[in-house]
């Protein structure tokens, strides 16, 4: 570290006073990134402020890496001119790229994408520079949209390489190549798998995800809790272009896409042989199809400013009502509970960031566009998510040492940090993105809605959801460093927000940050809506279905073929029918309930000998259970009608309802006392669900591994056969 000096380059001093900081024009996970004036130069440059204090590596890790990154030397890759501490910062100073990423870029005007013409161009560059790092024997691990730069003559970088890898790196190369490293929408499936180990064709897939992102203006996935996409990614068919929804993309953009997205790593093009696709030979300069997507954008400092009002003020407006969340914490109380880790303010966040139904139904269409091939009801069965960990590794070492070691992961992961899950709230930034208009962009109005933003930003301080790289140590909280962060800031020329209400913000958009999975909490969260089953259809692609034991079909779920512990006689009469035949019918469930046999223990689980045969039915069984008690639930939060709480109450379940003379022996509105017992008793229904949502998502990912095993046991007696014949 310190200044460097590159071939035939000038030098960068490692003084900070010699670096005029001004507008803050970035943010990810630890770091803030500046436009800044190197005096000595008067040249404007980048610095990246890297928070040590919540970077996961040590010091040496850090150096290493900021000495490859000033290594590095591709006119497609940002390099770093040079890099110091200052305090408990790591500044590292770059080339300004004064566009900004180009997810920014589709966020503030291309909320659909880009066109053809300028995806070729980003690509095409970006994959010069994969194949420049592929070539130096580096693997990027995060390409993204957000970390493709872009500067105003429409030249392409690839950014966040180096420093943003010694966030990951805590040990050697080939074990980093082990671990859980990127962005969950853009993780390639063999780097979720656990130890399955990974090399520069993860980037291959990335880049593919990127295509589709840059041509959609998301991720595919990206409304998903990030538990949900690993499962996604590593069980359904690759995401790819749309032969019917994406007709304005050429065949050969689509076949290029078809090329990364390949399940199999070995079955990739590298980098070097993608850029022979004919797609990127017609592939136009940049300078002509990317400079033009910026002519009338008003600087990046004031884009990135105004999305981060923006993303502030959503995140305000949607708050928990408080009398819900005293009947959570009430329940939690009463029941004991510790082992989730509540954390009300994060319920709140968790809350708030559910989509609500027409974003559902949006995900429904782009499930079945993405022709899912193994049967789980998307949207329902990963809304939970497991909580927060290292890697699925971890997750699946925790379960196969049983149910005690499991909440001892959790808890020990909740201690560890609070970070919440950011992906979903993408959809929703993209709602609220600013719109190209003729020659400008909408900005905040006033001054005065500004400061209404900041306030209410400041008001929603740790509800915000942080998204970034996956780093066990982060905590939510400030560190010391940032409390008293700014000293070394020399002067700030156009005052943006207030540091602080910037700092809650910056956690707030999720652009596209990695993977930081959420907190157990959001689980038990009452406003989240519990989504029905309703809509989504579950399809088996024919390798799943070798699998399986009996294939009988749609099949109708009724009472008597489902194992409840849930009492029925908790559901109120006039419902019990509608949510059963509503289950029933809408999961394309290709078992038949009355023929799955009784669980395996779990002792058999856990054995990794257990065949698919047993697991199946046994994964089907919770499924089946986790659905139903979904739509009681969702039936009991819409059955609360005063005549049912009345019955309820007469049968003992609730304290005597108070009546009226007022309103003609009419049940007054629900007593705050009932209301929270009612609530109590949906919270202890949905920890139940909850339960067996994370056992599904367990068995899914034992089954996930079997299959593998199978497979590869399969092969391994193919080529035995094969070799037997051939002699
Ligand atoms: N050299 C640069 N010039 C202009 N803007 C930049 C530059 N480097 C980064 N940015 C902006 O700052 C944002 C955050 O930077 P960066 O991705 O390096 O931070 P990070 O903490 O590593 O983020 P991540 O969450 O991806 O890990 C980028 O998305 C981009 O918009």
């Amino acid at each position: 570290m310190g200044g460097n000096q590159n071939q035939n380059q000038k030098a960068y001093s490692a003084i900070p006073s010699d670096y005029k900081l001004l507008e803050e024009v970035g943010y990810g996970a630890s770091a803030t990134v500046y436009r800044a004036i190197y005096l000595p130069f008067n040249e404007v440059v980048a610095v990246k402020r890297l928070d040590l204090d919540r970077c996961n590596s040590n010091l040496d890790d850090i150096r290493r890496e900021a000495q490859t990154m000033s290594l590095i030397d591709h006119p497609n890759v940002i390099r770093a001119y040079c890099s110091f501490v200052v305090d408990s910062n790591l500044w590292v100073v770059m080339p300004f790229m004064a566009e900004g990423s180009c997810l920014h870029l589709m966020k503030i005007a291309y909320q659909d994408g880009f066109e053809e013409s300028a995806i070729g161009s980003i690509l095409k560059e970006t994959l010069k520079a994969l194949d420049y790092l592929h070539r130096q024997g580096h693997i990027h691990r995060d390409v993204k949209a957000g970390n493709i730069l872009l500067d105003t003559n429409g030249v392409v970088k690839l950014a966040d390489f180096g420093v943003s890898a010694c966030m990951f790196d805590t040990g050697d190369r080939q074990r980093s190549r082990n671990t859980f490293v990127g962005t969950p929408c853009w993780m390639a499936p063999e780097v979720l798998q656990p130890g399955s180990g990974y090399n520069s064709k993860a980037d291959i897939w990335s880049f593919g995800i990127t295509a589709l992102e840059l041509a959609h203006g998301h991720a595919p996935f990206s409304k998903y809790p990030p538990m949900k996409v690993l499962l996604m990614t590593i069980q359904n068919a690759p995401p790819g272009l749309d032969y019917d929804r994406d007709k304005k993309f050429s065949k050969s953009f689509k076949e290029m896409v078809a090329m990364c997205l390949v399940k199999d790593q070995t079955k990739r093009p590298t980098a070097e042989k993608l850029l022979k696709h004919s797609f990127f030979k017609h592939a136009k300069p940049p300078e002509l199809s990317v400079k033009k997507l910026f002519a009338d954008l008003p600087p990046l400092w004031n884009r990135v400013k105004a999305l981060q009002l923006k993303d502030a003020a959503q995140l305000a407006l949607k708050k928990m009502p408080s009398a819900e969340q005293e009947a959570i914490s009430q329940s939690e109380y009463q029941r004991g509970v510790s082992a989730w880790n509540f954390d009300i303010e994060d319920l709140k966040a968790q809350a708030s960031l559910v989509r609500d139904d027409d974003d559902m139904l949006e995900t429904k269409e782009e499930d079945e566009s993405m022709k899912s091939s193994v049967g789980f009801k998307a949207g329902t069965s990963f809304q939970f998510s497991l909580g927060k960990s290292n890697s699925i590794a971890e997750l699946s070492q925790a379960e196969s040492r049983g149910p005690t070691n499991q909440l001892q992961l959790y808890e020990s992961l909740n201690k560890k940090g609070k970070a919440l899950e950011g992906d979903s709230l993408d959809r929703n930034q993209e709602n609220i993105a600013l719109k190209k208009n003729g020659s400008s962009t909408e900005e905040m109005a006033s001054t005065s809605e500004k400061d209404t933003m900041q306030t209410k930003a400041k008001a929603v301080k740790s509800r915000q959801t942080q998204s970034g790289p996956l780093m066990p140590g982060m905590v939510l909280s400030h560190s010391s460093s940032e409390r008293a962060r700014n000293p070394e800031r020399c002067e700030i020329e156009s005052q943006p927000p207030t540091e602080k209400s910037n700092r809650e913000v910056r956690r707030a958009p999720s652009f596209s940050g990695p993977l930081m999975l959420p907190n157990r909490a959001s689980a038990n969260s009452l406003s989240a809506p519990i989504k029905s089953s309703a809509g989504y259809r579950d399809s088996m692609d024919d390798k799943s279905k070798a699998n399986l034991v009996q294939i009988k079909g749609r099949f109708s779920v009724t009472s008597e073929n489902l194992d409840l512990d849930i009492p029925l006689s908790t559901v109120p009469r006039r419902s019990q029918g509608s949510p059963l035949r509503k289950s029933a019918s809408v999961g394309d469930w290709i078992f038949e309930s009355k023929q799955v046999p009784t669980s395996p223990s779990s002792k058999d689980l856990n054995n990794c000998s257990v065949p698919a045969s047993v697991l199946m039915p046994h994964l089907q069984n919770l499924f089946q259970q986790t659905s139903f008690q979904q739509d009681l639930i969702m039936n009991l939060l819409n059955s609360l009608q005063p005549a049912e709480v009345l019955d309820a109450s007469q049968n003992g379940k609730l304290p005597p309802l108070p009546r009226s003379t007022e309103n003609n022996g009419n049940v007054e509105p629900a007593s705050s006392e009932r209301e929270r017992l009612l609530l109590i008793k949906i919270s202890e229904l949905q920890a139940r669900m909850l339960n067996l949502t994370d056992e599904l998502t367990a068995e899914k990912l034992k089954h996930v591994q079997l299959r593998q095993q199978l497979n590869s046991i399969l092969d391994q007696e193919e080529n035995g056969d094969r070799r037997e014949v051939d002699a």
